[in-house]
């Protein structure tokens, strides 16, 4: 983005639709409904109202399940992502909107086809968070089951994107004739099958959808492990990540963009997105007291003990959360199913929290408290707004996905006091529309390159 020497670089800004986790406080007087769509309009044009580049959802394909029941404590029943966003799109005009949705569990033409489709509905404004989905719990919905082996799962998602680019690119951008003299709508000689076999997906078609606006939706990717990554550098246009403090953020981004280069790509054809939580008051103090709160509420007695008891493998009832935390080692057994999570070494994560309760005197809940509910900006407009622009000046992100306690109203604040002081100082977009990109698709909104043609498809004989 940044165009010349000296120039600041530009804040990146996205709107996480609040998740299925304990971020989100259901229960706050203020919070609205989380699944009528009056709630998704009112977040899709607040995020709008404030230029944020894109809203973003997050999906898992099964009902959340602690100790084998269904985790009440937390949101369940999201409607689902794609129609989700297709009608976000409908109630919007220029920003962006991205869904999360598995690459093990999918199949490549169907869901190139839906986001495709949306595309082209939306005017190229379409993102694809690639997942990996990191247990056997979402394969019980399908024949397959426990599909697939961890290992594998970057694999497919690497032949499903490849194959998803190929579809997208089979119509060439004048495919369309509508020739009327001639009789004759469409160019066959424009319009390629797409065949492929490979490892994981067998496909021969002919894509039912033309190149969308911006060709094709941009790609987001979500996952850590050094696979993660590497999947990241060969083919991600954004990276949503948890590395969230000035130091982590420095250190992801610049192993990324190492591999980014090992894979031959420019420094500028990727954005790293840390997901980041925030509160914003009337002064730092008032902030202060606000985020305390709400970290109370979002980390209530039976949330940590659902939290330690995920971790710890076991039933831990008869802890008291204000005491310390439990001495026995944690099990093996699998307590929370459906949750993403990246694979942990239990005894290494509670020794981990062991000391860090010792090292600041944190009764069990004030751990779980000050491992999840810590928000990351916290203060008065200036403050929060500045600190933003200090992570993007020393290249700690791009900017953040920011996601709000409470729906529908989370991001009212922020973009109405936040944003004001961020263009100000001239980090930030005032509108989405440039002389030079007067009809941005989301690609060209995010200041990336165009993409490079996919490798090319496995075509092997049966
Ligand atoms: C920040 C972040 C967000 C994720 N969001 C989702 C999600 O919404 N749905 C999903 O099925 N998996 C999600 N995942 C899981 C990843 O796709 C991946 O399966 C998991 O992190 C294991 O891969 P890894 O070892 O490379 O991290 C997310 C992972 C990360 C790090």
């Amino acid at each position: 983005m940044t165009a010349h020497p000296g120039a600041q670089r530009q804040v990146h800004l996205v709107a996480h639709f609040p998740g299925v986790n304990s971020t989100t406080v259901w229960s706050d007087p203020a919070a609205g409904s989380q699944i009528d769509f009056a709630s998704f309009r009112h977040f899709a044009q607040t995020a709008e109202r404030g230029f944020f580049d894109y809203i973003f959802l997050a999906e898992g394909l099964r009902v959340r399940e602690h100790a084998g029941r269904i985790h009440d404590l937390d949101v369940a029943g999201r409607p689902a992502t794609l129609a989700i966003i297709t009608a976000m799109a409908a109630v919007t005009e220029r920003i962006g909107v991205v869904g999360t949705l598995t690459s093990t569990f999918n199949e490549p033409v169907e869901l190139a086809r839906q986001l495709a489709s949306i595309d082209h509905l939306s005017g190229g404004r379409v993102g694809w968070n690639v997942v990996t989905s990191s247990d056997a719990f979402h394969g019980g919905n399908f024949r397959r089951g426990g599909f697939l082996p961890y290992p594998e799962r970057y694999e497919r998602a690497e032949e499903f994107v490849r194959i998803a680019k190929h579809l997208w690119d089979a119509w060439a951008d004048d495919a369309l004739v509508a020739d009327a003299r001639r009789g004759r709508f469409a160019d066959p000689a424009r319009i390629a099958r797409v065949a492929h076999r490979g490892p994981h997906f067998s496909v021969d078609t002919t894509p039912t959808v033309p190149r969308s606006p911006q060709g094709y939706p941009v790609i987001v990717q979500a996952g850590d492990s050094p696979a993660g990554r590497d999947f990241a550098a060969a083919n991600a246009e954004v990276i949503f990540t948890r590395h969230s403090t000035f130091e982590e953020g420095l250190a992801f981004s610049t192993d990324v963009h190492a591999r980014l280069a090992a894979a031959g790509r420019r420094s500028d054809s990727l954005l790293i997105l840390p997901g980041a939580t925030f509160i914003v008051g009337d002064t730092d103090a008032d902030a202060l007291e606000l985020s305390r709160e709400v970290a109370h509420a979002q980390i209530s007695p039976q949330t940590a003990l659902a939290w330690l008891e995920a971790i710890w493998g076991r039933d831990l009832s008869d802890l008291d959360l204000d005491g310390p935390l439990p001495i026995e080692e944690p099990a093996e057994t699998v307590l929370r199913q459906g949750q993403t999570s990246t694979a942990i070494d239990r005894r290494a994560h509670a020794a981990r929290l062991r000391e860090r309760a010792e090292a600041h005197g944190l009764s069990a809940r004030e751990v779980v408290i000050a491992e999840t509910a810590q928000h990351t900006f916290v203060g008065a407009p200036e403050t929060v707004a500045d600190e933003i622009n200090r992570y993007v000046q020393g290249g700690a992100s791009d900017g953040f996905v920011l996601v709000p306690h409470l729906v529908p109203a989370g991001l009212d604040a922020f973009v109405d006091r936040v944003v004001p002081i961020l263009q100000e100082r001239g980090v930030y977009r005032t509108a989405y529309e440039t002389p030079a990109n007067p009809r941005p698709t989301l690609r060209s909104a995010l200041g990336l390159p165009a993409p490079q043609p996919p490798a090319p498809l496995e075509v092997t004989a049966a």
